[in-house]
């Protein structure tokens, strides 16, 4: 199995490049959708988030602002990391269950969208690394496009990340996405060949995706150990 990793700045164009990869059969893990539902009322990360953060990021309906708590973390650092503390065992969590049901359904090669891939050291487990970059100005105009947010809010977002020429020399490939949807398109069918390549047997090593396949197979095998040792008890 591949797992491949998927990042860059906030409205570098990660969700785009996701879609293709989804348009093409593949399937995509998003961080975001992870962290949307840790959050959801109720749950364990809703109930750690309320009790920190207080009544003012709750609505009447009792969901998380999530307007509101944006504007709190990302114009105060430490904010942000008590939330990414808190948060972060319930999204890693979240996301290890999303790639173990697709790899049991059997598919080969898995996309995981993560905005922190670095930030979050979730780099190690995939392979190849792609960075989607693009210039400073085309981001914040992208963004403030996409969110209809004041510009202020739009470089407290982005500040918060590592910064995007720092990613991209981290990356196994960088798609830059400074151009039109058609050279995205056009750049996204070399890659696409690329990551579909098998791993080399170093490359599988060396990303840590043997040790989690190990795990995967041995649990997997436990599991249905279990199931046949009651099934055969049952008829007994
Ligand atoms: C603060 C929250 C409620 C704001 O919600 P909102 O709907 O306005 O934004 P959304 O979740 O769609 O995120 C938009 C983008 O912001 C960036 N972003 C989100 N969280 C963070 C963070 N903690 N640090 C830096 N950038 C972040 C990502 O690029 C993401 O794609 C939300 O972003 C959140 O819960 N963040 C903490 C969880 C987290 O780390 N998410 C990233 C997944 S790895
Ligand atoms: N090549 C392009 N040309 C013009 N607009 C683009 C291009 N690529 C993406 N966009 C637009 O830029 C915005 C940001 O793209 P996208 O949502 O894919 O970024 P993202 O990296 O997933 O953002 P986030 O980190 O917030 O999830 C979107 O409105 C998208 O339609």
């Amino acid at each position: 199995m591949r797992i491949v990793g998927l990042t860059g700045g906030i409205a570098s164009g990660k969700s785009t490049v996701s879609n293709l990869f989804k348009s093409h059969g593949f399937p995509v893990v998003d961080a975001d959708v992870v962290a949307r539902e840790v959050l959801r009322k109720g749950s364990g990360g809703w109930k750690k988030v309320v009790a920190a953060f207080g009544d003012e990021i709750v609505l009447e309906d009792g969901e998380v602002n999530r307007p509101r708590l944006g504007q709190i973390v990302f114009s105060d650092p430490d904010k942000r990391q008590f939330l990414n503390r808190l948060l972060a065992p319930y999204i890693a969590r979240g996301i290890l269950w999303e790639v173990l049901k697709l790899w049991v359904k059997g598919y080969k090669v898995i996309v995981l969208d993560v905005p922190l891939l670095f930030e979050a050291k979730m780099d190690k487990f995939t392979k190849p690394i792609i960075v989607v970059w693009v210039d400073p100005d085309t981001q914040i105009q992208r963004l403030l496009a996409r969110d209809k947010s004041t510009e202020e809010d739009a470089r407290n977002r982005v500040n918060a990340q590592m910064p995007l020429d720092l990613k991209r020399g981290k990356a196994d490939i960088v798609i830059d996405n400074t151009g039109s949807f058609d050279d995205l398109s056009q750049h996204f069918q070399k890659v696409f060949l690329e990551v579909s390549k098998p791993l080399t047997w170093a490359e599988f090593w060396r990303s840590r995706q043997g040790v989690f396949t190990i795990l995967a197979s041995v649990t997997s095998g436990v599991v249905l150990f279990i199931k046949a040792f009651n099934n055969h008890t049952n008829t007994l």
